[in-house]
């Protein structure tokens, strides 16, 4: 199976670096997420994995060969890099016969994948008809056309009704289960999280993480324990005589930071403490990416005066 390999990567645009020193890889049989603030170097380096740029150093390969020199492009790695790539005066449909045309790609595959993108009502429309979620979704019909053994989105969910969401979801999954390599980026982190397996993370063209989703989360966000009781003079002190520094919060509930929640459970139980609320609090993607990328964003906003 193919993989994508970047090794020792750096791109300049004049003097400055949009990719910078970039070495990590993207295996077969997983879906990746590739995140990172805004300019940090996520689009170029995807558009040099696909020879579209040539990098200052450093290599991008796909199944140990430069995209160049692939025989069949589009049967090694599908790309959506950009949801208005297709001429607005051609249907859905004949964008996608020309790309399987020029690649020697069977036209059965042309239905197939507007079928599976849920394109086909609308294939013999316009494109410049198509709503922005439906251009989107042509982008990702043509990605899958050559049945390619590498995936590369980028925001693939922009413009998606949350009906689109689900799909696409479902859709990464079943290419990373099908054995493919799948890179995928966005700024959503609720959505990344919901399909990611492992991420890459960038800033500033660097490599910040590399690591396995769970890990990434569990390293940044410590676990705690939200409870709510109707009595909570005694969950106070129940927490306090085991040693828990309990924090209220004006809501109502309180969270007990680096603890369990059986542990929690039992104590409660113990101390006859009433409960009408106990979870985990794992911490979120988003709370472990701010983390992460507080001193690497270029354009963070300036807190709002008071
Ligand atoms: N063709 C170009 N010429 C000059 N600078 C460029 C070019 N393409 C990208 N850059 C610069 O390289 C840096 C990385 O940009 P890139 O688009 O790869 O970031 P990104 O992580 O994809 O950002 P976003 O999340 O906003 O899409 C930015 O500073 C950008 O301005």
């Amino acid at each position: 199976m193919t993989s994508i390999d970047v090794r020792d990567l750096t791109k300049e645009y004049g003097t400055r670096r949009a990719v910078d020193d970039l070495t990590f890889t993207v295996p077969p049989g997983r879906v990746t997420g590739f995140l990172g603030p805004n300019g940090a170097g996520k689009s170029t380096t995807m558009r040099l994995v696909l020879g579209l740029d040539r990098p200052t150093s450093g290599s991008a390969r796909l199944g140990g060969r430069p995209y160049a020199s692939l025989p069949q492009p589009l049967r090694t790695v599908g790309a959506l890099l950009d949801a208005d790539a297709a001429l607005g005066s051609r249907t859905g449909r004949d964008h996608l016969r020309v790309l399987a045309a020029t690649h020697r790609i069977p036209d059965r595959r042309v239905d197939e994948v507007l079928e599976e993108t849920g394109l086909t009502p609308a294939a013999r429309r316009r494109v410049r008809t198509y709503s922005l979620g439906m251009r989107q979704r042509l982008g990702i019909a043509a990605a899958l056309l050559g049945d390619p053994e590498v995936l590369m989105l980028d925001e693939p969910s922009n413009g998606l009704d949350p009906e689109g969401i689900v799909w696409i979801r479902g859709l990464l999954r079943r290419l990373a289960d099908e054995g493919r390599a799948v890179l995928v980026s966005s700024h959503l982190m609720n959505e990344t999280a919901s399909f990611a397996d492992h991420l890459v993370v960038l800033g500033r063209g660097r490599l910040l993480a590399d690591t396995p989703m769970r890990e990434f989360i569990d390293a940044r966000v410590r676990p705690a324990v939200r409870v709510r009781t109707s009595d909570s003079d005694a969950l106070e002190n129940a927490l306090a005589r085991h040693g828990h520094q309990a924090v209220h919060h004006p809501e109502g509930h309180w969270t007990v930071p680096d603890a369990r929640v059986d542990d929690i459970g039992r104590l409660a139980s113990a101390e006859g403490v009433p409960l009408l609320e106990l979870t985990a609090d794992e911490g979120t993607l988003e709370q472990a990416y701010l983390d992460l990328t507080a001193a690497d964003t270029e354009f963070t906003a300036r807190p709002q005066e008071a």
